[in-house]
């Protein structure tokens, strides 16, 4: 199958974007894979898919494959990428999109410099809409919040207090001194496939440099450690503000660059996050996705 695609990145989380406003390529899990594949496809974090409208109130449908060939509910990153694409593709002449994806209705803006605001919707706390089996487990309190104990499985069986949330997709936040140093390949890993999640997870390693400055380093479920996450970055943030660490508007400097995460907590939990950050396009192309069951 012959496929017209683009290649984008924000803050330098990659992506191939394809267009499915006309017609459905019906691709496999194994090709999506396939195309995220570094040295025998195109190479990507994740493959972003715009689709029609499903209904009156959005403009597009946001599709999200991770590099592993799995379907997700979101991509913060790949948002921003989204509402860049749609534009420049000459799908819309709107500069405010509102999408449908899998965790929701996000609303995208382009802003004046090239970057974008994205309205990420409110966080999600309740363990069992992460989803997080909290069972039998003792949270420790911390600021208006808590974070919980677990036991990973490496020598020494290392416990981590992790802050647990959802930005549409789950994540688990742990509070790190230096990002540098932090284990994020050892353990990285062995938190997005604890037990206790049973749709996996995306492991946060947070660096605290100041109530409105942060570092951030993600691995990230079904791609691994990427340069940036943009849904890491506002669960980090989110959990930290809650926690105590954080004023409601904090500068997270990612490896592939910085988002600027707002979380206006006076407003209440339910309070949407906003993030804004880049999302430039890289080059376009044509492949050839080999048969693939
Ligand atoms: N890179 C993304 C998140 C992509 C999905 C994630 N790996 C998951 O499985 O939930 C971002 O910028 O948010």
């Amino acid at each position: 199958m012959r496929l017209h695609f683009t290649k984008m990145q924000g803050a330098g989380n990659d992506f191939v974007v394809l267009d499915e406003t006309r017609q459905r390529h019906g691709l496999t899990p194994a090709q999506y894979r396939w195309l995220a594949d570094r040295h025998f496809g195109v190479g990507a974090d994740q493959i972003l898919t715009v689709r029609p409208a499903p209904h009156p109130g959005v403009d597009f449908e946001y599709v999200i494959h991770n590099a592993d060939g799995g379907e997700v509910e979101n991509c913060g990153n790949g948002a921003r990428c989204f509402v860049r694409y749609v534009h420049d593709a000459g799908l819309t002449d709107r500069r405010c999109v509102r999408v449908q994806t899998r965790a929701g209705v996000l609303t995208l803006a382009l802003q004046g410099d090239g970057r974008v605001t994205v309205d990420m919707g409110a966080p999600v706390f309740e363990p069992d809409r992460v989803p997080f089996d909290a069972q039998g487990l003792a949270p420790q309190p911390e600021g208006d919040w808590q974070r919980w104990p677990l036991a990973l499985p490496a020598p020494g069986e290392p416990v981590v207090a992790l802050a647990v949330l959802s930005m549409g997709n789950p994540h688990a936040v742990l509070r790190v001194d230096d990002v540098q140093t932090a284990p994020v390949a050892a353990w990285g890993p062995l938190i997005e496939s604890h037990p206790r999640f049973p749709r996996r997870v995306n492991a946060g390693f947070l660096q605290v440099v100041g109530r409105e400055r942060a570092r951030l380093r993600v691995y990230e479920r079904g791609a691994g450690e990427t340069l940036a996450c943009g849904t890491g970055a506002c669960a980090a943030v989110v959990a930290g503000i809650r926690l105590g660490w954080f004023d409601e508007r904090v500068d997270v400097d990612l490896p592939g660059g910085r988002l600027t995460i707002e979380w206006p907590r006076h407003q209440g939990l339910a309070a949407p996050v906003r993030m804004t950050g880049p999302a430039e396009p890289v080059f376009s192309g044509v492949v050839d996705v080999p048969e693939l069951p």
